[in-house]
């Protein structure tokens, strides 16, 4: 009990620590997600930003080209003015300007104009073949791969309009996304956040970067082979729920999204640490507990033995080896009242040996000590039911206890006793029979005739009495009075 007790006590406070663990782990992950979705707010400002410069610059140029009076100027000047802002964004690679049959009129990268709609060996993706509807949005085109297959380009355009309205042409800017990247740079975020920047239909403009910030190696959250088991451990305990560490935002005015992903390596990394401790600690002191627990139960038992071994000794004669007086007393007690309660017939047996002192005398008393473990064993011998018992009730003395035994059966087994005494056969000069024999008194108690058991043992011992007046060596059975038990009989042998 106490172990099963000492168990249940450390699974419930190993629960209580993993119910502990799962609560920390949600704040952290409820935390991650805000730091997350602030961050995506950041980043958003970051490129809308950028993305208002380029799209201001498409617009400066679109507007100079439709002004009659910049077109007029001479070939250099025109497109200094025209691609004056283009060198605000370090990441926009050049500025053309298409007519509205596709033909390359002015592009900052080049003062030739080409007429073969193409733009520094590009592929020229159309922005739209026909004037697109009132109130043009910003473009965004595919990404693609430059000539040296490792810058990524993107277009941005926009329609070109006269101030009539009317569709003439388009403007639009390549932007490099390997430098375009560079706006998170001045981010501080924390190491392995991810940033994905994409259209709405899913296409990657930036994919998975991570900005630099992100890569400084921090100390490892990663846990050791024995900082896994604790976890999982801690874990059988608590399934913290998966926390979402991603966020998403829409640019606005574009049809992008950026989306950050927190590292749960690093979100979780102190959590971890202190998780490990916490189950480290929880089982130590639980093994602790159990160890406790069983140190308790093994001195428990230890003493309990060793107070069933006294209890035994004390309730055992050395000499026969038979139940002393004081375990006589109380089987005697027990079984007066059961039948009694029980309305069930119950038996005493009090064997004496005949002229014991003068064996004693005549062989010692080494002999006489060896005469009286035979006879034990001899009574006991002859008792058959578990439920019978014989003690040494002192001396040369022995009582039986017979349950369930009517007076008839007492008396024969009373007789079967006395015989197997006889046929020990140990020689007995100063007895008639020449060898040892014993003296039987019965008594028993019936409820059809008997009214009360209290002096059972008394009148075994009268009987006995009786057996030793009328010349040993034999059985008496007690008369079994009507009423009155206490009554002294006058003469048993009458
Ligand atoms: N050897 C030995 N003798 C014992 C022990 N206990 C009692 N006795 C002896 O048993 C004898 C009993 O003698 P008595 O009570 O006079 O009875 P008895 O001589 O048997 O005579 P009756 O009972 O009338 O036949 C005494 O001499 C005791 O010393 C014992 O443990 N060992």
């Amino acid at each position: 009990m106490t172990i099963i007790g000492a168990v249940c006590f450390a699974l419930a406070f190993l629960s209580a620590v993993g119910l502990l663990v799962e609560d920390a782990h949600d704040r952290v992950a409820v935390a991650a997600a805000e730091s997350a979705r602030q961050l995506a707010l950041s980043l958003e400002r970051e490129v809308s930003r950028n993305i208002d410069l380029i799209d201001l610059s498409i617009q400066a140029t679109a507007d100079g080209v439709e002004q009659p009076v910049v077109m007029a100027l001479p070939r250099v000047l025109r497109e200094q003015l025209l691609f004056s802002r283009a060198a605000a964004a370090r990441y926009i690679r050049n500025i053309s300007v298409f007519d509205r049959d596709g033909r390359l009129i002015a592009d900052s990268l080049s003062t030739l104009p080409s007429t073969q709609g193409r733009s520094g060996g590009a592929p020229f993706i159309p922005v739209t073949p026909q004037p697109a509807p009132a109130g043009d949005a910003l473009f965004i085109g595919q990404p693609y791969l430059a000539s040296d297959s490792t810058t990524r380009l993107v277009r941005f355009s926009r329609n070109r309009r006269t101030p009539q309205g009317i569709f003439s042409g388009v403007v639009t800017a390549t932007v490099n996304l390997n430098d375009f990247s560079e706006v998170f740079y001045s981010l501080n975020v924390m190491p392995g956040t991810m940033v994905r920047l994409s259209t709405r239909n899913g296409v990657a403009l930036l994919r998975d970067f991570t900005p630099p910030s992100a890569q400084t190696a921090r100390e490892s959250g990663s846990p050791g082979l024995t900082g896994r088991m604790l976890i999982a451990l801690a874990m059988i305990f608590s399934k913290p729920a998966d926390a979402s560490l991603v966020a998403e935002r829409p640019v606005p005015g574009t049809p992008l999204i950026l989306s950050v992903q927190l590292s749960s390596q690093t979100v979780f990394a102190d959590w971890r640490r202190w998780a490990i401790q916490l189950e480290a600690y929880s089982l130590f002191v639980s093994s602790l507990f159990l160890a406790g627990a069983l140190y308790l139960t093994h001195v428990l038992r230890m003493r309990m033995r060793s107070e069933a071994v006294v209890t035994r000794l004390a309730s055992i004669d050395s000499l026969t080896q038979l139940p002393n007086r004081r375990a006589l007393d109380s089987t005697y007690s027990r079984e007066v009242m059961r039948a009694a309660r029980e309305c069930r017939p119950l038996s005493v047996l009090f064997v004496d040996i005949d002229h014991f002192k003068t064996y004693n005398d005549q062989y010692g008393h080494v002999a006489g000590d060896h005469t009286l473990q035979a006879v034990a064993d001899a009574v006991r011998a002859c008792l058959r039911r578990d439920t019978d018992f014989v003690a040494r009730y002192g001396g040369e003395e022995f009582v039986a206890i017979l349950p369930d035994t009517a007076a008839r059966e007492a008396t024969a087994l009373a007789d079967v006793i006395r015989l197997a005494v006889r046929d020990l056969r140990r020689p007995h000069a100063s007895v008639e029979a020449g060898v040892v024999t014993a003296s039987i008194g019965v008594a028993s108690y019936d409820r059809a005739t008997d009214r009360a058991t209290g002096s059972l043992l008394e009148r075994a011992d009268r009987a006995l009495y009786a057996a030793k007046r009328t010349g040993r060596d034999r059985v008496t059975l007690c008369p079994t009075p009507a009423v009155e038990v206490f009554r002294e009989p006058a003469d048993l042998t009458a």
